[in-house]
């Protein structure tokens, strides 16, 4: 069953439409994989799915309702620059994103502190930054900020997370690293991903399915002009086309 569903959606800024005709429809705990080459709104349709942004024309449900007109807590978003309070301990951070998704923070008791404390020091065992909790994000490396930084989406147990080229600062090693680490969080969390990157092994490798957005018509002349949508949404898993295939069958995924 539907999970996501996207119909019929646009967004323009001003006279310029950035994207359009996206129709697409996500399974509940499905891993979708975004590619396309750079400006061509892959940021954009995740400010749709987040509501930080409303579609020009369109509609996206949500588990069967219309999207919320504005930012919630089931959504965790993750950017490629670390989104983390640099004046914060490791462990103040995290429990910094606890209590703003609580909204009560100054109102919250001893008790309840100590107890969202205790929370945010096991989140931090279990993502391997408990020796680090005293620490400040200046003493931690790429990798580690990274998983401060889902480990603050995830505060708010959302039920999709989002991830703007997560990894996409990171070195090869340390991105297998995370890709373990991403891959046991979503199987105990269950979560729906959508994940953009420009690394083609890392979407096929994660997703179960990825989809690349393109402009199908392209204007020489005038680059910005027309907009993109997805022209390929490739199934990752089992029967998909192998990775290695793909590019010989198609330049659409090349990066440009
Ligand atoms: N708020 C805005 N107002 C006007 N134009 C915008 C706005 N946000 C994005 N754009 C334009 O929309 C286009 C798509 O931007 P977007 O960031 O979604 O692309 P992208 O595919 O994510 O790019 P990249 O891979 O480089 O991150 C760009 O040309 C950008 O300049």
């Amino acid at each position: 069953m539907s999970y996501v569903e996207v119909k019929g959606v646009a967004k323009a800024y001003g006279k310029r439409t950035i994207i359009e005709n996206i129709n697409v429809s996500v399974a509940k705990g499905q891993f979708i994989s975004i590619v396309g080459a750079s400006g061509c709104g892959k940021s954009t349709f995740l400010r749709l799915l987040l509501a930080q942004e409303l579609p020009t024309h369109g509609e996206i449900h949500i588990d069967g309702a219309p999207m919320a007109q504005e930012p919630g807590r089931d959504h965790g978003i993750v950017f490629q620059r670390y989104s983390v309070f640099p004046h914060m301990t490791v462990i103040d951070n995290l429990v910094a994103a606890i209590a703003f998704d609580t909204n009560f923070w100054g109102r919250l008791s001893r008790a309840r502190r100590t107890e969202e404390r205790t929370k945010a020091r096991k989140t931090l065992d279990r993502i391997g930054l408990g020796h680090v909790a005293g620490q400040y994000p200046a003493d931690l490396s790429g990798g580690m900020l990274q998983r401060l930084a889902i480990a603050q989406a995830l505060a708010s147990d959302p039920k999709i997370l989002l991830l703007d080229e997560p990894f996409g600062a990171l070195d090869p090693g340390t991105k297998i690293v995370m890709h373990d680490f991403l891959q046991e969080l979503r199987d105990e969390t269950g979560m729906t991903v959508f994940m953009i990157t420009h690394d083609l092994e890392e979407a096929f490798k994660l997703g179960d399915r990825v989809w690349a957005f393109d402009k199908p018509v392209w204007d020489e002349e005038d680059p910005e002009k027309n907009a993109a949508t997805i022209t390929y949404d490739f199934d990752a898993r089992d029967d998909g086309i192998p990775f290695q295939t793909l590019r010989e069958r198609t330049n659409v995924l090349q990066a440009r």
